[in-house]
């Protein structure tokens, strides 16, 4: 497989809205090249809105977009069509052709966009059904397959131009959480294969504190923060807190948002005993999930650490705990051990066995 290097992605303080409909304002994100990278928020708050305009299908009315330095908000339609070729989008559905089976799906960007020959697509197409464990579903109809299949489908195809920024959306959605946690686990290996900077989209608790480098949260409009994992986990801002232990209690709400009379009488009935809703309270820092045995060691480790050292007095208190904490067991390599104590589970500690393609 080839290299490529992972490329910065950078929003200067932008806003959308859809007619009077603001969906969010001034956000300003970095995304360190070739780390990976979740974006969380209740649904609605834009999350997909936030994605699809980082690859230009929406524009924001304001601010800028700087991909590998040009901004996409001004830039030309020729050149947004050569920045477009640096992603591999995969899209919640795996967004692919109903009528074309897998083969073809994947090998649709090569033919529309490479001037390779079809025995080069063929090798391409088959390195990437094996990498995501569809060898021998090629021939198979997006509709004859389950909604796991159709992801990997959609990932193998949004890898075939070896993309520098892979963006994915909800990868959990129609998911089991097993199946949600092996797809996790190729886009860790995808990262320290290819070195992509990876940005997931998620409500998913589980993989938002297993998975990523760097996380930030979309809430009321605005971004509220956005940072090495440490200072999201660590956080004790209350919408924060509420969104990663599930609870009903805190500033979400059904819809959006409530007040605060609303927050004190649901308060005051948690307190006489009724239950918040949340399925478990997690304090402190789950280990992050490594890149599996016999993959390259993730670079994106050792990029993070040397920024993180540098911003580290900016950082909340009990982030650089967190922090300081992982850097002390980090001769790590982040390439987890084959059957090490530290093996997080042993979902994780297994590959999708090439051929298999359930799930
Ligand atoms: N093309 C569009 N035109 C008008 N409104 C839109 C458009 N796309 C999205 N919206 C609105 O923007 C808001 C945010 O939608 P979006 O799908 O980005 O949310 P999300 O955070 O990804 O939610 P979920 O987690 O449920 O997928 C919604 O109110 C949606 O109706």
């Amino acid at each position: 497989m080839e290299v490529g290097v992972g490329v910065e992605v950078r929003t200067e303080g932008v806003t959308k809205s859809f007619g009077s409909q603001r969906i969010w304002q001034d956000v300003s994100i970095t995304l360190p090249s070739g780390e990976v990278s979740a974006l969380l928020g209740p649904s609605g708050t834009g999350k997909s809105v936030f994605l699809k305009s980082l690859i230009g299908l929406l524009r924001p009315e304001r601010g800028s977009i700087f991909i590998d330095g040009t901004d996409i908000t001004t830039c030309s339609n020729k050149e947004l069509y050569e920045i477009r070729k640096l992603f591999g989008v995969l899209f919640q559905d795996g967004a692919l052709f109903g009528s074309m089976n897998l083969y073809d799906n994947i090998a649709f960007p090569l033919r529309e966009h490479t001037k390779k020959t079809e025995s080069e697509i063929k090798r391409v197409v088959m390195e990437k059904l094996e990498l995501t464990g569809l060898l021998g579903a090629e021939n198979k109809l997006p509709g004859e397959i389950s909604g796991g299949m159709r992801k990997r489908a959609g990932l193998a195809r949004a890898l075939v131009l070896d993309p520098q920024i892979i963006l994915v959306d909800e990868p959990d959605s129609g998911l089991d959480p097993v199946r949600t946690s092996y797809l996790a686990q190729l886009l860790l290996n995808i990262n320290a294969q290819i070195d992509a900077t990876i940005l997931i989209v998620t409500h998913n608790i589980n993989l938002a504190r297993t998975v990523p480098d760097n996380i930030g949260m979309l809430f009321r409009r605005n971004l509220v923060m956005f940072g090495p994992r440490e200072v999201l986990l660590t956080s004790e801002e209350p919408v924060v807190k509420q969104f990663l232990n599930g609870r009903m209690i805190g500033p979400i709400g059904m819809s959006e948002e409530k007040d605060e009379a609303q927050m004190a009488r649901e308060q005051a009935l948690v307190d006489a005993g009724h239950h918040h809703g949340g399925a478990e309270e997690i304090d402190g820092i789950i280990p992050q999930m490594k890149a599996e045995p016999g993959m390259p060691v993730r670079q994106a480790v050792f990029r993070r650490q040397a920024r993180v050292r540098e911003i580290m007095h900016t950082l909340p208190h009990a982030a650089q705990s967190a922090i300081r904490e992982s850097l002390d067991q980090s001769d790590d390599t982040q390439v987890m051990a084959a059957y090490g104590a530290d093996a997080p589970t042993e979902t994780f500690s297994k590959t999708i066995p090439h051929g298999q393609i359930n799930g």
